[in-house]
């Protein structure tokens, strides 16, 4: 399927702050891609960017084969977007607001909208301005999903939702994959885009510092290895190996991590009799931390060298 997203050395400056550096990305049709990043990385800008809400300094982007500048109207018909900062009226009750925003868009089928209301726990008469953060978040995802667009850009859609509604909220997101919609979503919660991304993006002060599928990245991270050997350990036979770092010897167990192939540590480990071998696979959100730290880029660097 063609690239839904394209993003080509996409940039954009505040003045003289770092927006987005030299972003480029491919994002295919039907897939559910996570973005992920801290605080002012630069998630919200590239979002901005590919709905022209803000414009690039450099660059370009082309959102269903279609430029967000040139083709905003016939763009925003086929997208639903969540902001992160999501704001409506607040006099209107919710299901005022959601039928105004669904005719805006042509209408949407009222069962559509009741169905959807139900599943996310939202009471349509409520006013909007009595609701809290989270309730509120739900009348932006429901109008980001109503219509069924062919591409769904959600600016840190979980933000302020109990986990329960966040179960809900992936829920969507699996039907909306299974029927082929795209779904672009920036978050900084780990265990929501592990749960769902058919890929990950992380980004870092505006930077894309890797793309990969969820399951090639914990390949790529280091995991936590503790060995119990039937006799005490020569430490000397671990020390050294390509990947390990932070060795404990004592006794029988030997601890350590091990990045890239795990091969020389169990070739190590063979020459004696193993009674016992745990190896810990990182969640995704020890994956983003080593991926943040110096530390861990460094550990990579020597491992795959
Ligand atoms: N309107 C603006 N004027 C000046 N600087 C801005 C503006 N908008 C964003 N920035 C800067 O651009 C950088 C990226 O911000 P952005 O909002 O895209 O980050 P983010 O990854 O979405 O962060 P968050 O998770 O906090 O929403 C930050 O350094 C931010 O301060």
């Amino acid at each position: 399927m063609a690239a839904v997203i394209q993003l080509e050395k996409l940039t954009k400056t505040y003045g003289s702050r770092r927006g987005l550096v030299e972003l480029s990305l491919d994002i295919e049709g039907g897939e559910v891609f996570g973005y992920l990043g801290p605080n002012g990385a630069g998630k919200s800008t590239t979002i901005r960017l590919l709905l022209d809400l803000i414009r690039p300094t450099s660059g370009r982007a082309t959102v269903l084969g279609l430029d967000p500048r040139a083709d905003g109207v016939t763009l925003r018909r086929q997208v639903g977007y969540l902001p992160g900062d999501f704001t409506v009226d607040g006099q209107q009750r919710v299901d005022e607001c959601l039928t105004f925003l669904a005719n805006l868009r042509g209408g949407v089928p009222r069962p559509r909208i009741t169905e959807l209301m139900t599943r996310l726990g939202l009471e349509p008469g409520a006013r909007i301005r009595s609701l809290s953060k989270g309730n509120r978040q739900k009348v932006g995802l429901v109008q980001a999903f109503m219509h069924e667009p062919n591409l769904l850009i959600l600016d840190e859609p979980t933000s302020g939702l109990d986990p329960l509604v966040q179960q809900e909220f992936l829920r969507l997101v699996t039907e909306a994959r299974a029927g082929g919609q795209t779904v672009f979503m920036s978050s900084h919660i780990m265990g929501e885009v592990e749960a769902v991304a058919d890929r990950v993006g992380i980004i870092r002060e505006g930077r894309l510092i890797t793309v990969d599928t969820v399951a090639r990245l914990r390949e790529r991270s280091v995991r936590k290895v503790r060995l119990t050997l039937r006799e005490p350990a020569d430490e000397a036979a671990f020390r050294g190996l390509p990947g390990v770092e932070d060795l404990t010897v004592r006794g029988n167990e030997v601890r350590c991590t091990i990045a890239g192939s795990p091969d020389p540590l169990v070739k190590a480990a063979a020459r004696h009799t193993v009674t016992d071998l745990l190896c810990e696979e990182p969640d995704l959100e020890e994956l983003f931390f080593d991926y943040y730290s110096a530390a861990g880029q460094e550990g990579r660097n020597r491992a795959t060298a």
